[in-house]
Protein backbone atom coordinates (compact mmCIF):
# COMPACT_ATOMS: atom_id res chain seq x y z
CA UNK A 1 0.00 0.00 0.00
CA UNK A 2 0.85 3.28 -1.04
CA UNK A 3 -0.11 6.16 1.62
CA UNK A 4 -0.39 10.03 1.78
CA UNK A 5 -1.35 11.48 5.30
CA UNK A 6 -2.58 14.98 5.17
CA UNK A 7 -3.67 16.49 8.84
CA UNK A 8 -6.22 19.05 8.56
CA UNK A 9 -6.28 20.11 12.08
CA UNK A 10 -9.77 22.20 11.98
CA UNK A 11 -12.75 22.46 14.43
CA UNK A 12 -14.75 24.85 12.92
CA UNK A 13 -17.38 21.91 12.51
CA UNK A 14 -18.89 22.26 15.53
CA UNK A 15 -18.30 24.08 18.84
CA UNK A 16 -15.95 22.02 21.16
CA UNK A 17 -12.39 23.09 21.50
CA UNK A 18 -9.52 20.34 20.89
CA UNK A 19 -10.53 18.67 18.03
CA UNK A 20 -8.30 20.64 16.19
CA UNK A 21 -5.12 18.75 18.08
CA UNK A 22 -6.25 15.59 16.68
CA UNK A 23 -3.69 15.15 13.44
CA UNK A 24 -0.30 15.64 15.67
CA UNK A 25 -2.14 13.21 18.74
CA UNK A 26 -2.51 10.64 15.88
CA UNK A 27 0.91 10.89 14.27
CA UNK A 28 2.87 11.35 17.62
CA UNK A 29 0.92 7.77 18.80
CA UNK A 30 3.62 6.53 15.78
CA UNK A 31 1.04 5.65 12.76
CA UNK A 32 3.77 6.68 10.40
CA UNK A 33 6.00 4.11 11.76
CA UNK A 34 3.51 1.84 12.44
CA UNK A 35 2.21 1.65 8.93
CA UNK A 36 6.03 1.47 7.41
CA UNK A 37 6.31 -1.27 9.79
CA UNK A 38 3.81 -2.97 8.25
CA UNK A 39 5.54 -2.41 5.05
CA UNK A 40 3.45 0.55 3.48
CA UNK A 41 5.18 3.42 1.84
CA UNK A 42 4.22 6.17 3.40
CA UNK A 43 4.18 9.79 2.32
CA UNK A 44 3.32 12.49 5.38
CA UNK A 45 1.83 15.79 3.44
CA UNK A 46 2.23 17.49 6.89
CA UNK A 47 -1.09 19.83 8.10
CA UNK A 48 -2.67 22.49 6.31
CA UNK A 49 -2.95 25.83 7.86
CA UNK A 50 -6.34 27.00 8.05
CA UNK A 51 -6.59 31.29 7.87
CA UNK A 52 -8.97 32.30 10.59
CA UNK A 53 -11.92 34.03 9.31
CA UNK A 54 -13.09 37.11 10.70
CA UNK A 55 -17.19 37.99 11.13
CA UNK A 56 -18.39 34.85 9.93
CA UNK A 57 -22.61 35.01 11.17
CA UNK A 58 -24.61 32.20 10.54
CA UNK A 59 -26.20 31.45 6.82
CA UNK A 60 -29.54 29.43 7.36
CA UNK A 61 -28.96 27.77 9.87
CA UNK A 62 -24.97 26.91 9.23
CA UNK A 63 -22.92 28.12 11.68
CA UNK A 64 -19.34 29.25 10.41
CA UNK A 65 -19.82 28.61 7.40
CA UNK A 66 -16.89 31.02 5.65
CA UNK A 67 -13.95 29.13 7.81
CA UNK A 68 -15.90 25.12 6.94
CA UNK A 69 -16.21 26.25 3.15
CA UNK A 70 -12.49 28.03 3.11
CA UNK A 71 -11.23 24.82 5.24
CA UNK A 72 -12.84 22.59 2.91
CA UNK A 73 -11.59 24.16 -0.08
CA UNK A 74 -8.27 23.65 0.63
CA UNK A 75 -8.50 20.20 1.62
CA UNK A 76 -10.21 19.76 -1.91
CA UNK A 77 -7.23 20.46 -3.64
CA UNK A 78 -4.92 18.26 -1.34
CA UNK A 79 -6.96 15.26 -1.55
CA UNK A 80 -6.67 15.35 -5.35
CA UNK A 81 -3.21 15.98 -5.34
CA UNK A 82 -2.68 13.05 -3.24
CA UNK A 83 -4.87 10.86 -4.93
CA UNK A 84 -2.90 12.60 -8.57
CA UNK A 85 0.66 11.00 -7.00
CA UNK A 86 -1.22 7.49 -6.79
CA UNK A 87 -1.78 7.33 -3.18
CA UNK A 88 -4.53 6.08 -1.04
CA UNK A 89 -5.55 9.37 1.07
CA UNK A 90 -5.34 9.64 4.82
CA UNK A 91 -7.55 12.38 5.93
CA UNK A 92 -6.72 13.02 10.06
CA UNK A 93 -9.40 15.21 11.27
CA UNK A 94 -10.28 17.75 13.05
CA UNK A 95 -14.28 17.60 12.64
CA UNK A 96 -16.50 15.96 10.20
CA UNK A 97 -17.54 18.94 8.64
CA UNK A 98 -13.83 17.91 6.30
CA UNK A 99 -15.57 15.33 5.13
CA UNK A 100 -16.47 17.79 2.43
CA UNK A 101 -13.16 18.25 0.94
CA UNK A 102 -12.32 14.86 1.47
CA UNK A 103 -14.87 13.45 -0.55
CA UNK A 104 -14.97 16.19 -3.01
CA UNK A 105 -11.34 16.30 -3.54
CA UNK A 106 -11.28 12.47 -3.64
CA UNK A 107 -14.20 12.37 -6.31
CA UNK A 108 -12.65 15.10 -8.38
CA UNK A 109 -10.34 12.59 -10.01
CA UNK A 110 -13.38 11.99 -11.74
CA UNK A 111 -13.94 8.36 -10.45
CA UNK A 112 -17.70 7.34 -9.09
CA UNK A 113 -16.85 6.97 -5.21
CA UNK A 114 -18.60 4.40 -2.67
CA UNK A 115 -18.59 5.70 0.52
CA UNK A 116 -19.17 3.64 3.74
CA UNK A 117 -19.79 6.45 6.69
CA UNK A 118 -18.81 4.67 9.77
CA UNK A 119 -20.22 6.66 12.54
CA UNK A 120 -22.93 6.96 15.55
CA UNK A 121 -24.52 9.99 13.44
CA UNK A 122 -25.76 10.24 10.05
CA UNK A 123 -23.91 13.70 9.36
CA UNK A 124 -27.01 14.40 6.43
CA UNK A 125 -29.10 17.10 7.94
CA UNK A 126 -29.22 20.47 5.33
CA UNK A 127 -28.70 23.95 6.94
CA UNK A 128 -32.40 24.01 7.30
CA UNK A 129 -32.54 20.76 9.14
CA UNK A 130 -30.17 20.94 11.79
CA UNK A 131 -30.86 20.84 15.08
CA UNK A 132 -27.39 22.85 16.12
CA UNK A 133 -26.36 24.67 13.36
CA UNK A 134 -22.82 22.63 13.65
CA UNK A 135 -21.66 21.66 9.98
CA UNK A 136 -20.36 18.42 11.08
CA UNK A 137 -23.80 17.17 11.30
CA UNK A 138 -24.21 18.62 7.80
CA UNK A 139 -21.75 17.24 5.42
CA UNK A 140 -23.83 14.65 3.76
CA UNK A 141 -26.37 16.80 2.79
CA UNK A 142 -23.57 19.19 0.78
CA UNK A 143 -22.13 15.95 -1.16
CA UNK A 144 -25.15 13.62 -2.42
CA UNK A 145 -26.46 14.42 -5.62
CA UNK A 146 -30.19 14.48 -4.72
CA UNK A 147 -29.81 17.10 -1.67
CA UNK A 148 -28.81 19.51 -4.31
CA UNK A 149 -32.19 21.74 -4.29
CA UNK A 150 -32.04 21.34 -0.25
CA UNK A 151 -28.76 23.17 -0.05
CA UNK A 152 -29.18 27.26 -0.01
CA UNK A 153 -26.30 29.49 -1.18
CA UNK A 154 -23.52 29.71 1.11
CA UNK A 155 -20.24 31.94 1.55
CA UNK A 156 -17.38 30.46 0.48
CA UNK A 157 -18.65 26.96 -0.75
CA UNK A 158 -19.48 28.22 -4.16
CA UNK A 159 -16.91 25.91 -5.46
CA UNK A 160 -18.40 22.87 -4.24
CA UNK A 161 -21.03 20.64 -6.11
CA UNK A 162 -22.29 17.45 -4.70
CA UNK A 163 -20.34 14.43 -6.26
CA UNK A 164 -21.94 10.99 -4.87
CA UNK A 165 -25.32 9.29 -5.50
CA UNK A 166 -26.94 8.44 -2.15
CA UNK A 167 -27.20 4.85 -3.66
CA UNK A 168 -23.84 4.51 -3.49
CA UNK A 169 -23.52 5.18 0.12
CA UNK A 170 -23.51 3.04 3.43
CA UNK A 171 -24.04 3.90 6.59
CA UNK A 172 -22.61 1.83 9.51
CA UNK A 173 -23.58 2.12 13.31
CA UNK A 174 -25.88 4.71 13.79
CA UNK A 175 -27.54 5.18 17.18
CA UNK A 176 -28.04 8.99 17.10
CA UNK A 177 -30.00 10.10 13.86
CA UNK A 178 -32.47 12.86 14.54
CA UNK A 179 -35.83 12.80 13.08
CA UNK A 180 -35.05 15.09 10.13
CA UNK A 181 -32.07 12.94 9.40
CA UNK A 182 -34.17 9.74 9.74
CA UNK A 183 -36.74 11.01 7.14
CA UNK A 184 -33.80 11.98 4.28
CA UNK A 185 -32.60 8.31 5.05
CA UNK A 186 -35.94 6.69 4.39
CA UNK A 187 -36.88 9.27 1.56
CA UNK A 188 -33.46 8.67 -0.31
CA UNK A 189 -33.30 4.66 0.35
CA UNK A 190 -29.84 5.19 1.75
CA UNK A 191 -28.54 1.79 3.23
CA UNK A 192 -27.98 1.91 6.64
CA UNK A 193 -26.79 -0.45 9.56
CA UNK A 194 -27.54 0.59 13.05
CA UNK A 195 -26.73 -0.44 15.88
CA UNK A 196 -29.47 -3.19 16.38
CA UNK A 197 -28.61 -4.60 12.52
CA UNK A 198 -25.03 -4.80 13.83
CA UNK A 199 -26.39 -6.62 16.92
CA UNK A 200 -28.82 -8.66 15.02
CA UNK A 201 -26.28 -9.91 11.77
CA UNK A 202 -22.99 -9.61 13.70
CA UNK A 203 -20.50 -7.12 12.03
CA UNK A 204 -19.28 -10.10 9.27
CA UNK A 205 -22.38 -9.80 7.98
CA UNK A 206 -22.90 -6.53 7.94
CA UNK A 207 -19.78 -6.20 6.19
CA UNK A 208 -20.68 -8.47 3.45
CA UNK A 209 -23.64 -7.05 3.02
CA UNK A 210 -22.12 -3.92 3.13
CA UNK A 211 -19.94 -4.79 0.27
CA UNK A 212 -22.74 -6.91 -1.96
CA UNK A 213 -24.54 -3.29 -1.98
CA UNK A 214 -21.82 -1.16 -3.04
CA UNK A 215 -20.55 -3.77 -5.15
CA UNK A 216 -24.00 -4.23 -6.93
CA UNK A 217 -23.34 -2.54 -9.44
CA UNK A 218 -19.63 -1.85 -10.76
CA UNK A 219 -16.60 -1.91 -8.57
CA UNK A 220 -15.89 1.65 -7.93
CA UNK A 221 -13.02 2.70 -4.97
CA UNK A 222 -13.86 3.16 -1.53
CA UNK A 223 -13.68 6.20 0.64
CA UNK A 224 -14.56 5.20 3.90
CA UNK A 225 -15.25 7.72 6.42
CA UNK A 226 -14.59 6.97 9.74
CA UNK A 227 -15.98 9.27 12.55
CA UNK A 228 -14.20 7.65 16.28
CA UNK A 229 -17.39 8.31 18.11
CA UNK A 230 -18.87 5.13 16.13
CA UNK A 231 -16.71 3.00 18.74
CA UNK A 232 -17.99 2.64 22.12
CA UNK A 233 -17.31 5.75 24.56
CA UNK A 234 -15.93 3.26 26.79
CA UNK A 235 -13.22 2.67 24.31
CA UNK A 236 -12.68 5.91 22.88
CA UNK A 237 -14.41 8.75 24.73
CA UNK A 238 -11.75 11.50 23.49
CA UNK A 239 -15.19 12.51 21.27
CA UNK A 240 -17.37 15.62 20.88
CA UNK A 241 -20.42 13.73 20.73
CA UNK A 242 -19.97 10.29 22.52
CA UNK A 243 -23.30 7.45 22.60
CA UNK A 244 -23.47 4.72 24.63
CA UNK A 245 -23.86 1.64 23.08
CA UNK A 246 -21.27 1.83 20.39
CA UNK A 247 -18.53 -0.28 18.05
CA UNK A 248 -16.59 -2.67 20.14
CA UNK A 249 -12.57 -2.71 19.23
CA UNK A 250 -13.25 -5.62 17.66
CA UNK A 251 -16.25 -5.11 15.15
CA UNK A 252 -14.39 -1.48 14.43
CA UNK A 253 -11.48 -3.12 13.52
CA UNK A 254 -13.36 -5.93 11.54
CA UNK A 255 -14.70 -3.17 9.24
CA UNK A 256 -11.46 -1.69 8.45
CA UNK A 257 -10.05 -5.64 7.91
CA UNK A 258 -12.18 -6.17 5.78
CA UNK A 259 -12.43 -2.87 3.60
CA UNK A 260 -8.78 -3.56 2.95
CA UNK A 261 -9.36 -7.01 1.95
CA UNK A 262 -11.58 -5.16 -1.04
CA UNK A 263 -8.60 -4.08 -2.11
CA UNK A 264 -10.64 -1.16 -3.50
CA UNK A 265 -10.05 1.45 -0.28
CA UNK A 266 -9.09 4.63 -1.99
CA UNK A 267 -9.09 7.51 0.79
CA UNK A 268 -10.01 6.92 4.46
CA UNK A 269 -10.90 10.01 7.08
CA UNK A 270 -9.86 9.67 10.59
CA UNK A 271 -12.10 12.23 12.30
CA UNK A 272 -13.53 14.01 15.40
CA UNK A 273 -11.07 12.89 17.97
CA UNK A 274 -10.57 15.59 20.79
CA UNK A 275 -8.18 15.09 23.72
CA UNK A 276 -10.00 17.84 25.61
CA UNK A 277 -13.03 15.02 25.89
CA UNK A 278 -11.62 12.65 27.17
CA UNK A 279 -11.95 13.00 30.64
CA UNK A 280 -8.24 11.14 32.12
CA UNK A 281 -5.35 10.76 30.30
CA UNK A 282 -5.77 6.92 29.88
CA UNK A 283 -9.11 7.94 28.10
CA UNK A 284 -7.04 10.31 25.42
CA UNK A 285 -5.07 7.61 25.34
CA UNK A 286 -7.52 4.74 24.14
CA UNK A 287 -8.75 6.82 21.90
CA UNK A 288 -6.07 8.03 19.90
CA UNK A 289 -4.46 4.14 19.90
CA UNK A 290 -7.95 3.06 18.47
CA UNK A 291 -7.53 5.32 15.64
CA UNK A 292 -4.30 4.59 14.51
CA UNK A 293 -5.40 0.82 15.09
CA UNK A 294 -8.45 1.26 13.02
CA UNK A 295 -5.95 2.63 10.29
CA UNK A 296 -3.31 -0.22 10.42
CA UNK A 297 -6.64 -2.41 9.98
CA UNK A 298 -7.33 -0.48 6.51
CA UNK A 299 -3.97 -0.75 5.18
CA UNK A 300 -3.01 -4.72 6.19
CA UNK A 301 -2.42 -5.43 9.55
CA UNK A 302 -4.48 -8.25 10.04
CA UNK A 303 -5.04 -9.74 13.89
CA UNK A 304 -3.63 -13.66 12.91
CA UNK A 305 -0.15 -11.89 12.37
N1 LIG B 1 -27.20 15.31 14.48
C1 LIG B 1 -26.40 16.14 15.35
C2 LIG B 1 -26.16 17.49 14.72
O1 LIG B 1 -25.62 18.36 15.39
O2 LIG B 1 -26.52 17.64 13.51
C3 LIG B 1 -27.09 16.33 16.69
N2 LIG B 1 -26.30 15.50 17.61
C4 LIG B 1 -26.32 15.86 19.00
C5 LIG B 1 -27.65 15.57 19.63
C6 LIG B 1 -27.48 15.56 21.12
C7 LIG B 1 -28.81 15.29 21.82
C8 LIG B 1 -29.42 14.00 21.30
C9 LIG B 1 -29.52 14.04 19.78
N3 LIG B 1 -28.22 14.32 19.19
C10 LIG B 1 -24.92 15.58 17.15
C11 LIG B 1 -25.09 15.39 15.68
C12 LIG B 1 -23.88 15.77 14.87
C13 LIG B 1 -22.69 14.84 15.14
C14 LIG B 1 -21.57 15.12 14.19
B1 LIG B 1 -20.45 13.97 14.13
O3 LIG B 1 -19.47 14.32 13.16
O4 LIG B 1 -19.88 13.82 15.42
O5 LIG B 1 -21.05 12.72 13.73
MN1 LIG C 1 -20.48 11.11 15.08
MN1 LIG D 1 -19.49 12.24 12.15
MN1 LIG E 1 -18.38 13.74 16.78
Amino acid sequence: HSVGIIGAPFSKGQSRDGVQLGPDLIRAAGLVEKLKGQGCTVKDYGNLTFEEVAKDETTGRAKRPRAVGQANKQLSEAVRKIKNEGHACVMLGGDHSLAIGSIHGHAACGTQLSVVWVDAHADINTPLTTPTGNIHGQPMSYLIHELRSKIPVMPNFSWLKPCIAAEDVVYIGLRDVDPEEHYILKYLGIKTFSMTEVDYLGIAKVMEQTCDHIFSKVKKPIHLSYDIDALDPSLAPATGTPVVGGLTYREGIYITEHICQTGLLSAVDMVEVNPKRGGTDNGVRSTVDAAVDLLLGCFGRVREG
